[in-house]
């Protein structure tokens, strides 16, 4: 009989938790959370109230706060807290993890001091070991609720993101898998911030067809910005591409999307992530993306104006006003 394959998640937050349910109904699963409290209400009473509020998660779910232990059980680890979170984290953890156990990514940012993205941190704190990530259109209060989505497993080698498959997906969470890394973790980190741009837009009261126009020059962007960095185009029609992109400028539930809204109501960033009281990764993201594109020689005006609310004290209002501002060229070139 073949041993079954324990599963460790790192970060108890909204997504973390769910991904660890989820994973709960295939194999043994392990939830590491930095909050001695937390793990101990996630394992006594099924519940994360904090994140999740009283939903009832799965009696399987076990959690921790026990770094060492957690790591050490593990034969995959989800890394599950947010990007600025995730070297520290993994410094601690790196002495007791097992050799070359595949590691997979769920953040959807770039570490603000290094510009690198998620799996690139994972590597160099883990290295040697296989590093992917999963990704898609995923709000985590639908998936909890049983709403029908899909996600992609990204790793460089598809035997891996074969093998993982089956420990993530369930009937209602279809899971693909892509070799892309580079471009499925673009597309997560680049769409936190035109979804903060689309929360703004809706927040000032324009109608669908500026929604539209921020979606679709926004993918431009992600995709303008991935193809210089050598990401397969194909990629940004897909899940983790469009899909999350209108996922999270669409959804009321978006933390990115909500920045933007509260911003449009005239309060300043640090009160709009106070009220959000979780993690909108493109507040902290906007900058390091911008930097990046400038490197590559790459225009992202939409983000430019995201990442100036955000960093230099522009209203909502004054970056709508410089968008419309900007002369459109043809539909294929920048702006
Ligand atoms: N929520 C969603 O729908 C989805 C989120 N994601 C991505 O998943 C990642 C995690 O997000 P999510 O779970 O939603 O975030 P939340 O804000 O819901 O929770 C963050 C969690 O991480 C913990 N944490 C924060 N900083 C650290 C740290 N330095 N070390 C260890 N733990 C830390 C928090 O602990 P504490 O409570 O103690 O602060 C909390 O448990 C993000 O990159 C996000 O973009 C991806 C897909 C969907
Ligand atoms: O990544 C997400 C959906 O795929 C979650 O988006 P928010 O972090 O904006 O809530």
């Amino acid at each position: 009989m073949t041993r079954p394959i324990n599963v460790t998640i790192l970060g108890s937050g909204s997504w973390g938790t769910t991904v660890a349910s989820l994973v709960s109904g295939n194999t043994p699963t392990l939830l590491w959370s930095r909050r001695a409290e937390v793990a101990e209400e996630i394992t006594s009473r099924q519940t994360n109230s904090r994140y999740l509020g009283d939903h009832r998660l799965p009696a399987s779910l076990a959690a921790t706060a026990d770094l060492a232990d957690a790591v050490a059980r593990a034969d995959v680890l989800v890394v599950g807290v947010p990007t600025q979170g995730i070297r520290e984290t993994l410094e601690a953890a790196a002495p007791h993890v097992r050799p070359w156990i595949p590691v997979l990514s769920l953040a959807k940012g770039l570490e603000q001091s290094t510009r690198m993205r998620p799996t690139d941190v994972i590597s160099e704190c883990l290295p040697g070991h296989p590093v992917g990530l999963l990704a898609g259109p995923n709000i985590a209060g639908e998936i909890l609720e049983g709403k029908a989505a899909a996600a992609v497993i990204a790793t460089p080698d598809p035997d891996i993101a074969a093998s993982l498959q089956p420990l993530f997906s369930s009937v209602r969470f279809r899971v693909y898998t892509n070799t892309d890394v580079l471009g499925c973790e673009l597309g997560g980190v680049l769409k936190n911030i035109v979804a903060i741009a689309a929360g703004m837009a809706d927040g000032l009261g324009v109608g669908v067809n500026t929604s539209a126009l921020v979606i679709s020059r926004g993918l431009a962007e992600i995709t303008r910005l991935g193809l210089a960095m050598g990401a397969d185009p194909a990629t940004f029609s897909g899940l983790t591409g469009l899909g999350d992109l209108i996922a999270t400028c669409m959804s009321p539930r978006s933390r990115n999307r909500r920045v933007g809204e509260e911003l449009a109501k005239g309060r300043t960033i640090e009160e709009a992530v106070e009220v959000l009281g979780q993690v909108a990764e493109g507040v902290k993201t906007a900058r390091s993306v911008v930097e990046l594109a400038h490197e590559h020689g790459v225009d992202v005006p939409i983000c430019e104006e995201v990442d100036a609310v955000c960093n230099e004290g522009r209203t909502a209002l004054q970056a709508y006003r410089g968008l419309v501002r900007l002369r459109p060229g043809s539909e294929h070139d920048a702006g």
